[in-house]
């Protein structure tokens, strides 16, 4: 329990010198006689005449992130409150929403409104940011850390409250799960509560913790759930949704990326199934995975997906990206490995149908995680200028900051109302009106949300100066995303290809009879 013996102002100033050294932070009273000299900013700053028994509010917050003062090994060396003085610094409790302005997308923020959100959505909004801030977090900050996949308790949390089933989407395969302790009805659920969890998710700023995460179910399982035979869809499927296994797209390779139709991976047909020869590249969760959905080429030419499974002639090894392997991020050789033929996914030759049929909702998915994370930069640069101070200003009485602050502002905002829209969209339209609609929408915003993601990035690093490239400290969180904010410009299509498609998919709908 935090100290609550009241110490006064003059009783904190007899404790100035090295050895007998309090200093008061936002209304409490620190001890720091022995730590001092452990101190990672160093002894002197502690002893300097402005800081050693005095407030030094002002002083932490320039130099500290809060959590400092949470840390088990700092909160006890708190011995009192400062007689007469409140704390100022309020903390959200978990699940809470943020009160700096643009911290939160307008829905959420208090006194706004929204054509979208229902009441259970807020509901389910609330409850999924308390699940992620009190069980993902911690362990998202660990392993982005140490590189270790998700702890497995994770998953078993997100399978015991059916949250590894929501990532599949709105439809049949929620019918009769109890979501979250019932916060939201199956039949409920629509793609704006997975905006929510996508927009959620992203707020534990670990990029490659948050692929890890199942990434490779949000995009392999739907091929085995949409063609897989009744019986491997089934197995499958319940092993996955409850964290006991794990599978990844296997697509891209070291000869072709957002090329698919240059697979070069091989399978050819044998007595009973498949033998399946080849490489895949940055397959995402590939070093857990026990079921690789595996793009392949055929002896006539075509492609086909085959669900394979770990086993003999099947090898993973990490590759070493810019953000953690935590992500699992794999190289997967396959030496003649056997494929039974019960685990063809759709048609022999038809295999680019179901390599397409799931890229609208990946690249959705992935574009409303990158706007929840560069929204969580906008808070962390509106939170630093306001409470750093240079030349005797807080840094957002420069001109040129707050410049940078409107450019990123009206970003994070023009991408979160296009995605709502496309949104929108999604609930009112079948999947098949989905695919004719909105690829080029979908590739659109994607494109655009990433490209302004890279701004915000750039300008968020300018305005943090060396903490910006600095993985410890009050910058943490920015070199992070400065760090890891390509992959989402990247993965499930490059900006350029993303941009050219959508223009090839308007030029199929421009009227032959249009004339300027
Ligand atoms: C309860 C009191 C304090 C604790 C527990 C504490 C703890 C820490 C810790 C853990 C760091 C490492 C950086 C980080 O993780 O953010 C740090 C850095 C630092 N601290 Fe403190 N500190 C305290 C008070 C102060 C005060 C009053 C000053 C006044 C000037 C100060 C000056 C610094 C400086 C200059 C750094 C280096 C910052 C940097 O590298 O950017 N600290 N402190």
């Amino acid at each position: 329990m935090a100290a609550t013996k009241q110490i006064s102002l003059e009783e904190l100033a007899k404790h100035n010198k090295q050895g007998d050294l309090w200093v008061a932070v936002d209304a409490k009273v620190y001890d720091l006689s022995r730590f001092a000299a452990m101190h990672p900013g160093g002894l002197s700053v502690l002893v300097d005449e402005d800081v050693a028994g005095k407030d030094a509010t002002e002083a932490f917050y320039s130099l500290h992130r809060h959590e400092v003062l949470q840390r088990p090994q700092y909160a006890r060396l708190q011995i009192g409150v400062l007689e007469g003085a409140r704390a100022k610094i309020a903390l959200r409790e978990p699940g809470a929403v943020s009160l700096v302005p643009y911290a939160e997308p307008t829905w959420l923020a208090p006194g706004y409104h929204s054509p979208y959100y229902k009441d259970y959505h807020r509901k389910f909004q609330t409850a999924f940011r308390k699940f992620i801030e009190e069980v993902v977090l911690p362990d998202a900050q660990a392993r982005e850390e140490d590189g270790k996949r998700p702890s497995q308790h994770v998953f078993d949390e997100m399978a015991k409250q059916n949250i590894l089933a929501l990532r599949m989407g709105p439809g049949k395969h929620l019918q009769g799960k109890v979501i979250m302790g019932g916060v939201v009805k199956p039949e409920e659920f629509d793609h704006f509560h997975e905006l929510i969890m996508a927009q959620e998710s992203a707020r534990i700023q670990a990029r490659g913790y948050y692929d890890g995460l199942g990434g490779g179910t949000y995009i392999g399982l739907p091929p085995v759930v949409n063609f897989a035979k009744p019986h491997i869809r089934e197995k499958v499927t319940a092993e996955v949704l409850t964290g006991k296994k794990f599978i990844c797209l296997a697509i891209t390779e070291a000869f072709a990326g957002s090329d698919v139709a240059g697979l070069r991976c091989h399978a050819k047909k044998v007595q009973g199934g498949w033998r399946v020869t080849g490489t895949k590249k940055w397959i995402t969760n590939a070093t857990f995975s026990d079921y690789f959905t595996t793009g392949c080429r055929t002896d006539k030419g075509g492609l086909v997906v085959l669900l394979i499974e770990r086993g003999e002639g099947v090898e993973t090894k990490p590759i070493k990206t810019s953000y953690s392997t935590s992500a699992g991020t794999g190289y997967i050789t396959f030496d003649n490995v056997f494929v039974p033929e019960d685990h063809l996914l759709g048609e022999e030759n038809k295999g680019l149908q179901v390599i397409l049929s799931n890229f609208n909702h990946e690249r959705w998915g992935m574009t409303a995680g990158s706007i929840g994370a560069q929204r969580c930069i906008v808070e962390e640069c509106l939170k630093w200028t306001t409470q750093r101070k240079v030349f005797g200003k807080p840094l957002i009485s420069q001109a040129v900051v707050r410049a940078k602050i409107a450019a990123m502002i009206a970003r994070v905002e023009s991408a979160q109302n296009w995605i709502e829209n496309v949104t929108y969209q999604m609930n009112n339209m079948s999947y098949r009106e989905q695919a004719d609609k909105l690829a080029g929408q979908i590739a659109f915003c994607k494109m655009y949300a990433t490209r302004t993601a890279q701004e915000t990035a750039t300008d968020a690093v300018q305005i943090f100066g060396g903490r910006g490239i600095t993985k410890t400290g009050m910058g943490k969180f920015i070199e992070h995303y400065h760090r890891t904010v390509p992959f989402d410009a990247i993965l499930g299509g490059a900006e350029d290809v993303l941009g050219d498609l959508g223009v090839r998919q308007a030029l199929r709908k421009m009227p032959k009879d249009a004339r300027l």
